[in-house]
């Protein structure tokens, strides 16, 4: 059975090493059965173009120039690509082919659609012989065997059993794009981008799941990725707007290559062949994705006023110029958008019913939401006014609006329009993890900050995750009632449930905030990323897991342009993050950062007067919402050891958690064993406290729990623990629960840069949280 359909255009073919990276992806993405449709390789048909003009001038120079050029070429792919009795067939086959050609051309009996269809054989059959020479079992399917067309009209039925007799189940069938026969048994071509065509088609008479149409580019983007540094590649496009987009002269898909996959079920991707990593772009039937927003230019466009056009004369016309049109009706007359090369053709054709109104006008079309139509016209118009330009024809439709003008839209003014028209249309799915202590809290601010957002960015919370149970909403979570909607939708968790849910999330931009304190949580970031999500954590694990994983992690965010704040991870609301990074860019180097960095160490040492015991002081910060969910967490020192990690890190230091010095704040029989456990051995914790607080007191000193980073030009030291100070120390006047970070640079030398304020609490953490959030929506701004 025939699973996937795959198309290799010709860029993708360019070289040796071309092919090898095709072969790469169908050994990674295929199995046996599977189609693969080939263009031809590189410049070939150009070549092959020229070749059929040099004949039909009569121009036997340049004929033997071009056929030499095509069989440099041709040889340059076969000899690094195939070895022994393979390359030997592979350059006679050529050599055959060549002579047939030349003979052809002799005898004066060459035709066009023949000879361009050598083009796509010779990209078959190298590919199939790459393939077997690298072990899988493939056959070269010429598809003039598979697909017949009489008078212009594929034989649906017949093409249907021949695609069942020939594609093979038990290899990888590479069959030749672009062309078929007619019923005679003679060679023709089924048009520009043939080829994708050629792809859906197979993939409609083979009942095939999917189409891969692998490209030189990664999908179907908001507007030109080449003119608008910041265009917005779209994760799925639903087909109705690909098709206006193709008509519209949108280069990515053709309308043609659409119209097998109607009344299908078919999943059609547009991926990089040059990026296999990067998300592709999905074309899903009608309702399966929501309207994206998009600008496509035009240029050198005629547009003509036509009497009575059918939308069979459409198709016609757009078969005589190979080319899709675009027609519409405006106050009752019926207009033709035509490249202007082609009005000509069009209008002899159309023989006295088309007038030509426009002619050599540029300018774009904005597709969108009917919703949102009107007034992106209304703002795309104001833009162009502000720009002087005036338009020569607009035309309002239900989906799309048309603004033709004299002047070409050039890059900085198609930047500003897509500012203005598209990224203020994007949309952020918020998936929040986590409704503890401080999640609760997060939450409870969430909609009136979202509203605050919206100035900036639709920001939708469609999911919420605890433990046991998760709730997605795809549409949006209405967060006046979030509550009862959890009651009542809430389904188990479940990992697989939930990737998959991400995965289905039709929006521009996701982010997954993650308030637990779950390593096995953080975990999942990966699977986060390659879904495309930024994320936003106070959760402290993906920022002090080992370093491989952590850096891996870092280059996948990267690879994807995604984002990931943890500012709350350290310091909870306290802009320690942000001062770093700060100073770093500005050229300063950190050479030490010390200080108080856990909220809960904070308070106990400074609440600790010998008057209660040690326990139930920590009994009371649990309570108080600052220690971690086991305080041992933060007794261990191992909370504050995270910390100056990620701080360690963020300066760019290759460090791991143990390479952090660190004396617990309790005994270590206590580590072990559940909470309930270490409840009823709490004397253990009050005895030693007792007596660590002694032995300062004796000093006139107080306990306090400190850490330190020191950076010097041949040594890095770092560690967290108990220490004693002063009574008139700094340190011993600090705030119960404040952090304090006293940082040492190049110029805060003698003078320290110091950050200090609350270290932990639900409303300072969630208030942190909000501020990573404000800070991704200004940045997808
Ligand atoms: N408290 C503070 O002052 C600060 C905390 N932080 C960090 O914030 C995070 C949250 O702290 P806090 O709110 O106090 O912790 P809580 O224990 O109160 O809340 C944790 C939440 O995470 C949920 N959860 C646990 N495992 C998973 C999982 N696998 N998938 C989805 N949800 C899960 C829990 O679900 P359920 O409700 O079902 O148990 C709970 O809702 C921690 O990482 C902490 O280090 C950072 C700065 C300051
Ligand atoms: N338990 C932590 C909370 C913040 O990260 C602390 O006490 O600092």
């Amino acid at each position: 059975m025939v699973n996937i359909v795959h198309k290799f255009g010709g860029s993708s073919l360019s070289s040796a090493e071309r092919y090898q990276a095709v072969a790469k992806i169908i050994l990674a993405n295929s199995q046996l059965g599977d189609c693969v449709v080939v263009s031809a390789a590189g410049k070939t048909t150009d070549n092959l173009v020229k070749l059929w003009q040099s004949y039909q001038q009569q121009d036997s120079q340049a004929v033997s120039d071009i056929l030499l050029l095509i069989d440099n070429h041709q040889q340059a792919l076969i000899t690094p690509l195939l070895q022994g009795e393979s390359r030997e067939l592979a350059f006679a086959n050529l050599q055959a082919d060549l002579a047939i050609i030349t003979d052809k051309i002799q005898q004066q009996q060459l035709s066009e659609a023949w000879l361009l269809a050598h083009g796509e054989l010779w990209s078959a059959r190298l590919l199939a012989s790459y393939l077997v020479q690298l072990g899988l079992t493939a056959q070269a399917l010429d598809a003039r065997q598979l697909f017949t067309l009489h008078e212009g009209q594929l034989l649906q039925q017949k093409n249907q059993q021949q695609c069942g007799a020939y594609i093979a189940t038990h290899c990888i069938n590479v069959v030749t794009g672009f062309i078929a026969a007619d019923s005679q048994g003679n060679t023709v071509t089924l048009g520009r981008n043939g080829s994708d065509y050629s792809a859906t088609l197979l993939a409609d008479y083979c009942y095939a799941k999917q189409v891969v149409i692998w490209t030189d580019t990664q999908g179907v983007f908001s507007t030109d990725p080449r003119k608008v540094k910041n265009a917005i590649k779209y994760a799925k496009v639903c087909r109705e707007q690909a098709n206006l987009l193709a008509r519209l002269g949108n280069p990515v898909l053709h309308a043609k290559t659409l119209s097998p996959l109607k009344n299908t079920d078919i999943k059609l991707v547009v991926r990089s062949s040059f990026d296999c990593d990067a998300a592709p772009t999905e074309i899903v039937k009608e309702g399966y994705s929501k309207a994206k927003r998009f600008i496509t230019t035009l240029d050198n466009i005629d547009l003509l006023r036509v009497d009575k056009l059918s939308s069979g004369e459409v198709g016609e016309l757009s078969q005589l110029i190979q080319h899709s049109l675009h027609h519409f009706t405006k106050a009752g007359d019926t207009y033709l958008l035509v490249p202007a090369q082609t009005t000509h053709q069009i209008v002899t054709h159309l023989a006295g019913r088309a007038n030509i109104i426009e002619s050599n006008l540029s300018g774009c079309a904005v597709v969108a939401a009917t919703a949102d139509i009107v007034h992106l016209g209304e703002q795309a118009l104001e833009l162009f006014d502000k720009q002087s330009i005036t338009p020569r024809f607009v035309h309002l439709d239900t989906n799309y609006v048309l603004l033709l003008h004299e002047q070409a839209i050039d890059s900085d003014v198609l930047t500003l329009l897509h500012d203005k028209l598209i990224n203020k249309g994007q949309e952020l799915a918020v998936i929040v993890a986590g409704l503890g202590n401080v999640g609760k809290v997060f939450l409870s601010q969430l909609e009136q900050q979202l509203q605050r957002l919206s100035e900036h960015y639709n920001c939708k919370l469609v999911a919420l995750l605890r433990a046991k149970k998760m709730l997605f909403s795809a549409s949006g979570i209405n967060l006046s009632e979030w509550q009862s909607q959890w009651q009542n939708e809430a389904l188990d968790y479940d990992q697989a449930e939930l990737l998959g849910r991400l995965s289905e999330l039709d929006y521009e931009h996701k982010v997954v905030i993650d308030i637990t304190a779950s390593e096995h949580f953080s975990r999942l970031y990966p699977h986060f990323v390659d879904l495309n999500c930024h994320l936003i954590s106070a959760n402290k694990y993906a920022g002090t897991a080992d370093y491989d994983w952590y850096q891996a992690l870092r280059e996948n965010l990267a690879e994807r342009n995604l984002l990931w704040r943890y500012n709350t991870s350290v310091g909870a609301g306290l802009p320690i993050n942000f001062a770093l990074a700060d100073l770093q860019n500005s050229g300063d180097r950190i050479s030490r950062i010390e200080g108080v960095f856990s909220g809960t160490l904070s308070w106990l040492c400074s609440c600790y007067d010998g008057r209660s015991a040690f326990s139930e002081l920590v009994f009371k910060a649990q309570e108080m919402g600052y220690t971690e969910p086991d305080p041992r967490e933060d007794l261990s020192g191992r909370d504050m050891q995270r910390k100056l990690l990620i701080l360690a890190r963020d300066l760019g230091l290759h460090l791991e958690l143990d390479d952090i010095a660190l004396t617990p704040l309790m005994p270590e029989q206590l580590a072990a064993g559940s909470w309930q456990d270490f409840i009823d051995n709490k004397h253990l914790l009050d005895e030693f406290i007792a007596a660590k607080a002694a032995l300062a007191e004796q000093q006139n000193q107080l306990l306090r729990y400190t850490g330190a980073l020191s950076i010097n030009a041949d040594s890095v030291t770092a560690q967290v623990g108990l220490v004693t100070v002063d009574k008139d120390h700094a340190l011993a006047s600090l705030k119960p629960g404040d952090n304090i970070f006293v940082i040492n640079s190049q110029w805060y030398n003698e003078n320290a840069l110091v950050i200090q304020g609350p270290g932990a609490g639900a409303d300072v953490t969630a208030a942190g949280v909000h501020s990573d959030l404000y800070w991704l929506v200004n940045n997808l701004k």
